[in-house]
């Protein structure tokens, strides 16, 4: 399968699942993080909003901010298409659909900071392989915005999925950045060994 078809038929499937079964994936993997050192040691947080059948982080977040972490939210340039920032995301954060309709943070660059400067990406994603392989929606915003990430420890990227997301093989792209690591409601794959135990 070509990784058009593949991600189409993964979104269909992780769209297929009902409001329980999100709840109780979203609640698994929380628990799953909460038992990963680079979760704990983390001070700023990459999240995003669901979307489109995406397990949600806002169980991650709110848990995050209790703790006192940074949470950031990926949010698009309408000028430039590519380019995707990322920026504070507090309780008072005003959040407006892009153009995939998706909430994000109104674009204040004062509020943004350097990917580089991120501890732990939660990443969305449609498919992933136990080789740390990810399809995303197909825009390729994560990959340039990580590009770097081939050349350095930081930031740490892990995957958030549910379980029925994982398939053999993810056809790997040139520009495709490997996560560190995928959580699932029911596991954690700890693919590049970066996690410490
Ligand atoms: N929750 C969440 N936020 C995210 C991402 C994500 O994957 N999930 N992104 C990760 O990169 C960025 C947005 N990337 C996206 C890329 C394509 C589509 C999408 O729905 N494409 C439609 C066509 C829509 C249109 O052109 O109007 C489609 O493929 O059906 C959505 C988001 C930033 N924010
Ligand atoms: N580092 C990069 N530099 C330039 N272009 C890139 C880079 N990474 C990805 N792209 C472009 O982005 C497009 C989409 O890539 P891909 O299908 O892998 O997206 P994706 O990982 O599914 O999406 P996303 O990361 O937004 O969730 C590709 O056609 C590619 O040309």
């Amino acid at each position: 399968m070509d990784r058009k078809a593949l991600r189409s038929a993964l979104r269909d499937r992780r769209r297929a699942l009902s409001g329980l079964q999100q709840e109780q994936a979203a609640a698994g993997v929380l628990k799953q993080l909460k038992q990963l050192p680079e979760f704990s040691k983390s001070r700023k947080l990459a999240v995003y909003l669901a979307n489109d059948g995406e397990i949600s982080p806002e169980c991650i977040v709110q848990y995050a901010w209790h703790e006192g972490k940074s949470c950031y939210l990926p949010v698009l340039d309408n000028n430039d298409k590519t380019q995707m920032y990322f920026q504070r995301y507090t309780p008072e954060t005003v959040l407006l659909p892009n153009r995939f309709n998706i909430p994000e943070p109104v674009l204040d660059l004062s509020l943004c900071i350097p990917a580089t400067e991120l501890d732990l990406v939660l990443m969305p994603l449609t498919g992933f392989d136990e080789s740390g392989g990810r399809l995303g929606m197909g825009g390729g915003f994560y990959d340039r915005a990580f590009a770097f990430v081939k050349t350095s420890d930081k930031p740490v990227l892990v995957g958030l999925a549910h379980e029925c997301q994982k398939v053999e093989s993810i056809p790997v792209a040139e520009w495709d950045v490997p996560m560190s690591g995928i959580v699932t409601e029911g596991k954690a794959y700890n693919v590049l060994k970066k996690f410490s135990d």
